[in-house]
């Protein structure tokens, strides 16, 4: 059985779909309030690697929990909504086949609870 990671087509993959992932998410009005202070290259290479961690390229991840990451930021469902609906429209311009966008976000989806503050 091939991993996820391996399916999307490997690292290159994964750099192409975080690189437009945060070039809407840091241009999104909604959102770039939550990222004023970041250090933005470090935020993609730490998605780089957590990416291929999730998605089965990597058996280690050595950043920070999502709990630990999001939690107490305030982040709303809405929010979470936002960056997801960011993921799957950079898959689309990729051209990344359906069925592994649905793949990608089935596993977005397991963490919305560690993102999402009470509403
Ligand atoms: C869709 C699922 C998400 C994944 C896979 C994800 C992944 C990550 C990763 C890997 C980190 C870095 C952890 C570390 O430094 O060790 C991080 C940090 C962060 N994430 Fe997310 N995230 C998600 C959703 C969100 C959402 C919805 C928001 C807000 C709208 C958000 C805002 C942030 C912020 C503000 C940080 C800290 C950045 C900093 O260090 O300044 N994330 N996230």
């Amino acid at each position: 059985m091939t991993t996820l990671y391996e399916r999307l087509g490997g690292a290159d993959a994964i750099n192409a779909v975080v690189e437009g992932m945060y070039q809407k998410i840091f241009t999104d009005e909604d959102l770039i309030d939550f990222f004023r202070k970041t250090d933005k290259p470090r935020q993609l290479e730490m998605q780089r690697q957590f990416l291929t961690y999730a998605f089965g390229g990597s058996s280690e991840w050595h950043g920070k929990s999502m709990k630990e990451s999001h939690r107490g930021r305030g982040i709303t469902t809405d929010d979470f909504n936002k960056v997801a609906g960011h993921v799957v429209s950079t898959m689309k311009e990729l051209s990344v086949p359906q069925e592994l966008i649905d793949e990608v976000v089935a596993i977005l989806l397991t963490l919305v609870d560690d993102c999402v503050d009470e509403e």
